[in-house]
């Protein structure tokens, strides 16, 4: 079952929301990890179960990042505000390299957000 963090800057919770739920039923069908405000959101506003790290500017971003190395995570979304600078900016930007580095395939956008959740449904549907 696919590993998947789903992490979203204030101004983009929303969208992070309403992405979770119209892919509730593939969704249904991961691992969900999540930073925790992000996390709880989730978990409210859906039926979806989300493994809540801390809040992303106190560590959660770098939590994920550490998972990101252990290799436990098979993809990430991130919808980032791209007009807001963040205090945690440096733990973002490690978050950003370390998928990088390990090319784990992480989405910033919510158009590019789906694209990713069909290819892992896709390949999670051909493993099965
Ligand atoms: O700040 C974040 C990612 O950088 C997200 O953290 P929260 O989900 O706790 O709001």
């Amino acid at each position: 079952m696919p590993r998947v963090a789903l992490i979203a800057h204030d101004d983009e919770k929303p969208v992070v929301v309403s992405l979770a739920r119209e892919y509730e039923s593939v969704l249904s069908t991961f691992d969900l990890v999540g930073t925790g405000t992000t996390g709880e959101r989730i978990t409210e506003e859906t039926g979806l179960a989300v493994e809540r790290k801390e809040s992303g500017p106190i560590g959660g971003d770098t939590q994920i990042g550490a998972e990101v190395v252990e290799g436990d995570i098979d993809g990430i979304v991130f919808l980032r505000d791209p007009l807001t600078a963040q205090p945690h900016e440096p733990d973002i930007t490690a978050l950003l390299r370390l998928c990088d580095v390990h090319d784990v395939p992480m989405a910033t956008t919510r158009t590019s957000a789906e694209y990713l959740l069909d290819g892992l449904a896709d390949d999670a549907g051909h493993e099965g």
